[in-house]
């Protein structure tokens, strides 16, 4: 939904220092400030789906602290993302940390309540389990959604423990449920040890294509961004983007960490690549702060979220 009035920015950090304003992301307005949103930034506070270190339910508040620092201005993209749209906080969403039935169906709820008022959602998480109820509510608008999945992991495998939902299962169970067009997902940044080999056969089975970390090796970022464009199409894209795509040393603070990935400089210049495709929401997950030093994923964490805010803000200027 467009707004009548000019979206309300961010506080102006050369009056008020950027340490006293508000705690929001990017210190932009809360929802309830403005009349009317185009863009909602939401927290997902559950880590209840992880299969190794817990944490990212810290996520939220730690992406929204290190987003102090960005600045209005994005000059690799020439947008001021919060100046073309309202960009708003919502704040977290609570959700049950002891039943991740009960979790999921909260997050679609709110996710269709979003996408029924017209406003688009970049969502923090929160384990990468969250993605799955983002995807139920995004296809419920859309029909079947091409995905361009930033990740170390294939999270593609089945159950764990004998749960189908998990961090690790999300997208098994997005396509099982036809909520993806299996002609338009895609894995970037796919790296380290598996269970068995058909973990791949099987994830292609499934519709993904996949660009490997070890491609940013043999090819220039401006191929990787050509071969994601050609796989995503025309069509709706839902872009998820877990923090451990990044090498450990470029974001130390996540869950299940592999070695030999991506450094922001590259990820964020992905990113970039998204612009004129028809982005219709995005998530950040597994950011986990207890396992961060000095900042260091949350500020990687939320210059992502200042990219696909861009991305969002050219793409409305075309
Ligand atoms: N989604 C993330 N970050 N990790 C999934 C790893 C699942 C496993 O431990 O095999
Ligand atoms: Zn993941
Ligand atoms: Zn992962």
């Amino acid at each position: 939904m467009s707004t009548p009035q000019p979206p309300v920015g961010p506080v102006d950090n050369t009056r008020i220092p950027r340490y006293a304003g508000p705690p929001t992301f990017a210190q932009l307005p809360r929802i309830d400030q403005v009349p009317a949103a185009d863009v909602a930034v939401l927290g997902v506070p559950f880590d209840s789906g992880v299969s190794y270190r817990p944490g990212a339910r810290f996520g939220p508040g730690h992406i929204r602290t290190a987003s102090k620092l960005l600045r209005p201005y994005n000059p690799a993209l020439d947008v001021a993302p919060f100046a073309v749209q309202q960009v708003v906080d919502a704040g977290d969403l609570a959700v049950n940390p002891f039943d991740i039935g009960e979790a999921v169906a909260t997050i679609e709820a709110a996710a269709r309540g979003f996408a029924a008022d017209g406003v688009r959602l970049l969502t923090l998480g929160g384990d990468h389990t969250i993605a799955l109820p983002l995807l139920r509510a995004a296809a419920a608008t859309h029909g079947p959604i091409g995905v361009v999945h930033f990740d170390a992991h294939l999270d593609t495998w089945d159950t764990y423990f004998g749960e189908p939902t998990t961090h690790g299962t999300p997208f098994r169970r997005a396509s099982e449920e036809g909520l993806l067009d299996p002609e338009r997902c895609l894995h970037v940044g796919i790296r380290g040890p598996l269970y068995t080999a058909q973990d791949l056969t099987a994830d292609g089975v499934l519709g993904f294509q996949v660009i490997r970390a070890d491609d940013y090796e043999t090819s220039s970022v401006a191929d990787v961004v050509a071969r994601m464009r050609q796989r995503l199409g025309d069509g709706p894209v839902y872009v998820s983007v877990d923090i451990d795509i990044l090498d450990p040393a470029h974001a130390p603070g996540t869950g299940t960490p592999e070695a030999g990935g991506l450094t922001s400089r590259e990820l964020l210049n992905t990113l970039r690549g998204l612009v004129g495709l028809d982005v219709i929401g995005a998530d950040l997950v597994e950011v986990s702060p207890p396992y961060d030093h000095a900042e260091i994923t949350g500020v990687a964490a939320s210059h992502i979220a200042f990219e696909l805010l861009s991305v969002l803000a050219r793409n409305r200027l075309a």
